[in-house]
């Protein structure tokens, strides 16, 4: 059966143009991405705020994809910086629209924070869990944008809250996870990196001389794209200051940006415009203002360069789009652009509000035609196996399906006693903890000095237990010959005397099984070595018989052991008892031994090493030196 998922992007629509101050990358992004996950079985409703009142509430927008628009706040086109007040009303009708058609949502993805903050809400409401990509983050933005950011202050309140809600977060880039940890103290286990993409169908190479002209642009000119919404941190004035500064003397250079409105209309378009004109450069500018995507295509490929250098940029979707119409890249080294663009191979990275490096960084590739042509041909392979929606919506589906999962499992596994045997037995184990720091740091260390000495002597240890203590007897052995902490260290002589299927089957078939390791005692054991001893109850026959063993070989025994200790404790010349009564907690705790006792030892002899105690090995394997007497 499909799974129905619910987006939320109050402020993107995929029905919006492109290049708007408000139409960007997370317009794209929740259009590509919901028509991606169609294809993975889903049925996706995007829940988006009514901006035009002659809308339909829902309209079919593809196959499996349905645009709702919800009411909040006027019908019309307003800033998003000043939506947030219209959020309640915005949750409220979604809520009724739900409820009204009687849809069941397997999951929210909520796109940017007031997106993020109506799916707190139905998450408490409705139980539905979610996830969210922020598209940008409002602490950065403050770090960078200081007063001039007009969002409302709340803006970072509601990202910690939805972060601390969400059941998964989705970072668009390393960088985002990092911003995520270090600003919100998101939890790196709660955050999956998946970036965004690009259609192939859509984006793809064109013949740079068909594709400019169609756009009517002179065939021998050098022309260099700027291509987005036309807002200050887009950096485009950077770009337009570096056209002056440009070393490059051949070709004609034309800058053509395209997105923004008429300079009367859009304050940006006209600050850039004046720009261009203070600096001598508006003959070379040409401002073309917003384009549908199906002619972006042709942008993107009529250019020599693609060029974006904002200063925060917390995935960037046109320096994809340009590579994958083989346009090579010169971006600001930021964000989601240093991960998308490879320095050298697909582009080039340059510092953010630096005209000169990037004046530097264009000549120098203008100026090189063959590495351009290698630029083209990478970016466009790069894009394709890493960066197409069909890729993200797989990755997606996995996180998906790991949420839709674990809240089928925390809604139908509440039971309250499960809850209560879970709780006892961390607290059962936590108590157990507490009482062996105290009670066995004194014999693990005499433990550790003994196994050194033994080792140092060119000795060896021998390990048995039986059922799970077997296992970990293996363990030990495992990583005292192997290594634990430390590479490079030589190896340890450790035996597990539970491995061996022939010995052990012959001797308990032929003599009985409690005689299974004393057998293996004398046969392996010699004068100084160690045997270590695991058994919870003290009781086993056959791990008593083999510390016999051990005491007529002249071996020194270890034991790790449970409850009152058995036994067995009078036989050790070492015993560490875990004091608990549950074979269980016994287990657990022994094999913490363990590992300390395989920190303690390994530290030493490779301390060995360190200290130049003992010459280091020349050549082949480490080995011990050993030391007589
Ligand atoms: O793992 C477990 C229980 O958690 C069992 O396999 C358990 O090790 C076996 O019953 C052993 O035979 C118990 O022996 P011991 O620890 O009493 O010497
Ligand atoms: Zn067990």
């Amino acid at each position: 059966m499909k799974s129905r998922i619910a987006f939320i992007s109050e402020h993107a629509s995929p029905l919006s143009t492109i290049g708007g101050v408000d139409a960007g990358g997370q317009n794209v992004y929740v259009g590509e991405l919901a028509r991606q996950l169609v294809k993975k079985g889903y049925e996706v409703d995007i829940f988006t705020r009514r901006e035009n009142a002659q809308l339909p509430q829902c309209l079919q927008w593809a196959t499996g994809v349905r645009i709702v628009h919800v009411d909040a706040g006027p019908a019309q086109i307003i800033p998003k910086e000043q939506l947030l007040p219209y959020m309640a009303a915005f949750r409220d009708n979604m809520i009724r629209f739900i409820q009204e058609h009687g849809i069941t949502y397997k999951l929210v993805h909520a796109n940017f924070f007031m997106s993020a903050q109506v799916a707190v809400d139905l998450k408490q409401m409705l139980h539905i869990p979610f996830v969210v990509t922020f598209h940008a983050l409002g602490h950065i933005r403050r770090l960078h944008q200081g007063e001039q950011d007009k969002f409302p202050a709340e803006r970072i309140t509601i990202e910690k809250e939805a972060i601390r809600q969400a059941d998964c977060i989705i970072a668009e880039c390393p960088q985002d996870k990092e911003d995520l940890m270090q600003y919100y103290q998101a939890p790196a286990n709660k955050i999956s990196i998946i970036p965004g993409g690009v259609n192939p169908d859509e984006m793809y190479p064109v013949d740079k001389q068909i594709a400019r002209m169609r756009l009517k642009l002179a065939p021998q000119e050098i022309v260099l794209l700027q291509l987005g919404r036309m807002v200050p941190r887009k950096g485009v004035d950077n770009v337009i200051a570096a056209l002056p500064k440009l070393k490059y003397t051949g070709a004609k250079v034309r800058l053509i940006i395209v997105g923004g409105e008429d300079g009367a209309r859009d304050p940006e378009i006209a600050r850039l415009k004046q720009l261009a004109k203070d600096l001598g450069v508006a003959a070379c500018v040409t401002f073309a203002g917003q384009r549908t995507r199906d002619e972006l295509k042709y942008y993107y490929a009529a250019a020599d360069l693609f060029i974006t250098t904002p200063w925060y940029e917390p995935f960037g979707i046109t320096p994809l789009e340009a590579m994958a119409c083989g346009t090579p890249v010169i971006g600001a080294n930021v964000g989601g652009i240093k991960y998308s663009v490879l320095d050298g191979k697909t582009g080039l990275l340059v510092p953010p509000q630096n005209p000169d490096a990037l004046a530097e960084k264009i000549s120098e590739l203008l100026l090189n035609r063959t590495l351009l042509q290698e630029m083209s041909a990478n970016a466009v392979k790069r894009v394709q196996t890493l960066f197409t929606w069909q890729r993200v919506a797989h990755l997606m589906n996995n996180v998906y399906e790991k949420v839709i999962l674990n809240h089928s499992i925390a809604v139908n596994s509440t039971l309250p006693e499960d809850l209560s045997l879970i709780d006892n037995a961390f607290e059962n184990l936590v108590n157990t903890i507490t009482v062996c720091k105290q009670q066995l740091r004194a014999p693990l260390q005499e433990a550790a000095r003994q196994m050194y000495r033994c080792l140092l002597h060119g000795k060896k240890i021998l390990v048995c237990g039986n059922g799970g203590s077997a296992s970990q007897s293996q363990h030990f052995a495992a990583e005292l010959v192997g290594r634990f902490e430390i590479p490079d260290r030589p190896g340890m002589p450790a035996i597990a005397l539970t491995a061996d299927s022939a010995v052990l089957t012959a001797w308990s078939n032929d003599y009985g099984y409690d005689q299974v390791f004393s057998r293996q005692v004398q046969a392996l054991g010699r004068k100084g070595d160690i045997l270590l001893c695991l058994s919870t109850s003290g009781n086993s026959n056959n791990i008593l018989l083999a510390m016999e063993a051990a005491h007529q070989q002249q071996m020194t025994c270890i034991a790790l052991l449970g409850k009152d200790g058995g036994p067995a404790a009078d036989y050790a010349d070492i015993g560490l008892i875990v004091p608990s009564g549950n074979t269980a907690r016994i287990q657990e705790l022994h094999m913490h031994l363990l590992h300390v006792l395989c920190t303690l030892v390994e530290r030493k002899i490779a301390g060995l090493y360190a200290n130049n105690e003992a010459p280091a090995p020349k050549t082949g394997a480490l080995a011990i030196p050993v030391m007589n007497g």
